[in-house]
């Protein structure tokens, strides 16, 4: 099958790695991903260590992204961090509404909505996340509550081709339960349904929907087969630099 959608593959690392930690990855990944024509590669490690990976990149494809942001410039916000300093730190995108975020942090789709609006206003390319929980799809209300997320998330948003969406159902996050590539692509199909149907078909056909759900080598190209799958956010097995090495080269040639 034939995508005319590029790949996209994200690294989160969620709270992990330190300085030391980071730069070893990057002098054993960079290598192996040289050939940035066929896929995008991002990275988005801890804001701790943002800056000095950005140094690594400067002469890779590889982008750099951060996992959280504030949607304020500045101010007394104590511990947040504005979108200003991300792209002062070389970020070009911000991954936004993780459900780690939402759940354990209690952030809500209001406030995913100014993050999204921010991160457009600056220039940083949102990837917004949504996903059902393992209750919900037992209920079977994961459309119901993926189209909500976005609804709410998207509330007052131009239609715009600078938006990444990852589904990611919690239930499959780093549980090694992921998600069958039939019922990552139903949703990301629908996905691209709603955008169709708020947005325009055009505009939609061209934006980029990942999956999110361990992930890894084995199951990679699974996903990538799928016709509207077109990357993955990927957290644990995004901490190995071969790992993710070997992800990204499995999603080009799946
Ligand atoms: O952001 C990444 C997702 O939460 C997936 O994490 P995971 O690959 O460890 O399941």
């Amino acid at each position: 099958m034939v995508k005319i959608r590029k790949p996209f593959l994200i690294a989160n690392w969620k709270m992990h790695k330190t300085l030391g930690e980071a730069e070893s990855f990057c002098r054993d990944f960079l290598p192996r991903v040289k050939d940035g024509g066929r896929v995008d590669i991002a990275i988005c490690p801890p804001f701790t260590c943002l800056f000095h990976v950005k140094s690594f990149l400067a002469s890779s494809p590889v982008k750099l992204g951060a996992q959280n942001m504030f949607w304020e410039e500045k101010g007394a916000y104590t511990g947040e961090v504005s979108p200003v300093m991300l792209v002062d730190a070389g970020c070009e995108l911000v991954i936004i509404g993780h459900s780690e975020r939402r759940i354990i942090l209690g952030e809500t789709d209001a406030m995913i909505n100014c993050k999204v609006k921010a991160a457009l206003q600056y220039g940083l390319l949102p990837v917004l996340c949504v996903g059902e929980t393992l209750k919900e799809r037992q209920e079977k209300k994961a459309k119901e509550v993926v189209r909500k997320q976005l609804q709410e998330a998207l509330e007052g948003v131009e239609k715009t081709e600078n938006l990444v969406i990852a589904y990611e159902p919690v239930w499959a996050i780093g549980s090694g339960l992921n998600a069958s590539p039939e019922d990552a692509e139903e949703i990301a199909s629908f996905i691209r349904g709603l955008l169709a149907d708020w947005w325009d078909r055009e505009i939609s056909s061209r934006l980029r929907i990942l999956y999110g759900g361990s992930v890894k080598p084995e199951n990679i190209s699974l996903f990538m087969q799928k016709e509207n799958i077109d990357g993955a956010l990927v957290g644990g097995a995004s901490l190995d630099p071969y790992s993710f090495a070997e992800i990204v080269r499995l999603s080009v040639y799946a």
